[in-house]
């Protein structure tokens, strides 16, 4: 039997322990952007800490700092660092995923607890929050260790360990500590490697060699010194719901066109040879509907929902801290309000250009609406967009691997999420950089019920250890 035969081999032997581990790590709410979690991202990183350590490797926890959240200065989560091998004769390879995750509550609307691993029986899925974003690909690593441990066989590279508490948060810190760390914990590095993004649809594995950047801006409108009965004070004040949806609605239309001045033109134009690459895709308009459970495309074309998420900028409106949102018919003027939306950006945009084109028409637009309130707009958080060239035994491996595991020659994609560091991994440390999903599109990342496939954790385990076996035998 051969070497990876018997790594899978194991793999499947130990469904049972890499579900208690996924469990363990989706009941810890590692939530980065809710300061009350904050405990609980350290936590995370203590428990990654000693599994990691229990496998043979050497752990190092970098501090980043502090950071400004909700008025109050508090730690930042440390980044691992983490050794696994150091065989000078073996390819070395950096691995970074991240920790924390978005937050969740079961009354947004989720059917079971979300930080309790559920595993649905009837249709093999693993539900709750992490499941797929980012702790179950994380695990998939470790899982893969583990396995070549308990089979006797050894790692056929190093692995290097860049692991983060602060992803869903715009990775705070991070940037400087890699440029710190380049020639320190990163030299030696051949090339990197990112689970952390899906397959395009629900049945076909992809290779990912491009990301969306992203700007999240926070636009505080507030007038009244508290909440105020609308009966009583209706139509007599002005009010900072009233003017926050006046400038929101000026952002972006319902075909999702963005309306800031100066953003389309920032956007590279389509050639012919790239429509092309969209043409060919294995993809249609079944396959989104599938992966968003709606038939609600703005585009009745591949090309167009393809295009739309891979080379197109798009503009989402998320949230407004400080509404009223529960049921009841409340009739409050809510005193304060702040509206979230981001921006995704593609390449030849820059976080630092948007943010001056957004500010300037949202100023403009407050400004038209001739109010006494107070607006204030902060990016809250940014990160960059990023493109690899996949012509590379990074790349090469990684097919192999998928053609060993899943039988199939994977599609190449471009992402429409955001990894703030991985521009920093390509460009500070000159390495290729791949990302290798495991989850699929309909996991539903950052939502509610989010889940991943227990047949993608176990093949998508499979396939970073047999990715690695690849590099081994082929770079
Ligand atoms: C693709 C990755 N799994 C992810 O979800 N990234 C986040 C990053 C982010 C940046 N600011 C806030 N979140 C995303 O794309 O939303
Ligand atoms: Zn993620
Ligand atoms: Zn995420």
């Amino acid at each position: 039997m051969s070497v990876t035969d018997k790594f899978i081999q194991q793999i499947d032997a130990n469904k049972a322990g890499l579900i208690k581990r996924l469990a363990d790590a989706v009941a810890i709410p590692s939530v980065s952007g809710d300061a009350r979690y904050r405990q609980d991202v350290f936590r995370m990183a203590d428990w990654l800490v000693k599994e990691l350590e229990a496998l043979g490797a050497k752990t190092e926890l970098k501090p980043l700092g502090k950071q400004k959240l909700d008025g109050k200065e508090i730690d930042l989560p440390p980044v691992i660092f983490a050794d696994y091998g150091t065989d000078p004769k073996k390819k070395t390879i950096l691995v970074y995923g991240h920790f924390d995750v978005q937050p969740a509550l079961k009354s947004d609307g989720w059917n079971t607890e979300p930080f309790e691993l559920v595993h649905d029986e009837k249709t093999d899925r693993l539900y709750g929050r992490g499941s797929t974003d980012d702790k179950g690909p994380v695990l998939g690593w470790i899982n893969v260790i583990e396995a070549h441990k308990q089979a006797g066989i050894e790692l056929p590279v190093n692995l290097k360990f860049c692991l983060e508490g602060m992803e869903e948060s715009g990775s705070e810190g991070l940037d400087d500590l890699i440029v710190a760390e380049k020639d320190k914990f990163f030299a030696g590095v051949d090339a990197a490697c990112i689970s952390d993004n899906y397959w395009l649809g629900t049945k076909k594995p992809c290779l990912t060699h491009g990301l969306r950047g992203i700007s999240y801006f926070k636009l505080s409108i507030s007038g009244p010194g508290s909440d105020l009965h609308s009966g009583i004070f209706g139509g007599i004040v002005h009010e900072p719901m009233t003017d926050l949806f006046h400038i929101m609605s000026s952002l972006v239309t319902p075909q999702g066109e963005i309306l800031v001045p100066g953003i389309k033109e920032l956007v590279d134009p389509l050639t012919d040879e790239e429509r092309k690459r969209y043409e060919v895709m294995e993809f249609g308009v079944k396959d989104m509907n599938e992966a968003t459970g709606s038939a609600t495309t703005i585009s009745d074309e591949k090309e167009g929902i393809l295009m739309a998420r891979m080379r197109y900028p798009s503009l989402s409106l998320h949230g407004v801290e400080g509404a009223f949102y529960e049921a009841g018919t409340k009739t409050v003027i809510p005193a304060k309000v702040i509206g979230k939306f981001s921006v995704r950006l593609v390449p030849s945009m820059t976080p630092d250009k948007v943010a001056e084109l957004v500010i300037k028409h949202v100023q403009s637009e407050f400004k038209k609406l001739g109010s006494k309130n107070t607006m204030n707009i902060e990016l809250a958080n940014a990160g960059k967009p990023w493109l690899a060239d996949p012509n590379h035994w990074n790349y090469a491996a990684a097919i192999k691997a998928t053609e060993k595991v899943y039988g199939v020659k994977p599609d190449l994609t471009r992402e429409g999420g955001s990894i703030p560091v991985a521009l920093s991994f390509s460009e500070v440390l000159g390495k290729n950089l791949l990302l290798l999903p495991l989850g699929r599109a309909d996991d539903g990342a950052h939502s509610t019920n989010e889940k991943l496939d227990l047949s993608n954790y176990v093949e998508g385990t499979k396939l970073l250890g047999v990715y690695l076996h690849e590099i081994a035998a082929t770079a």
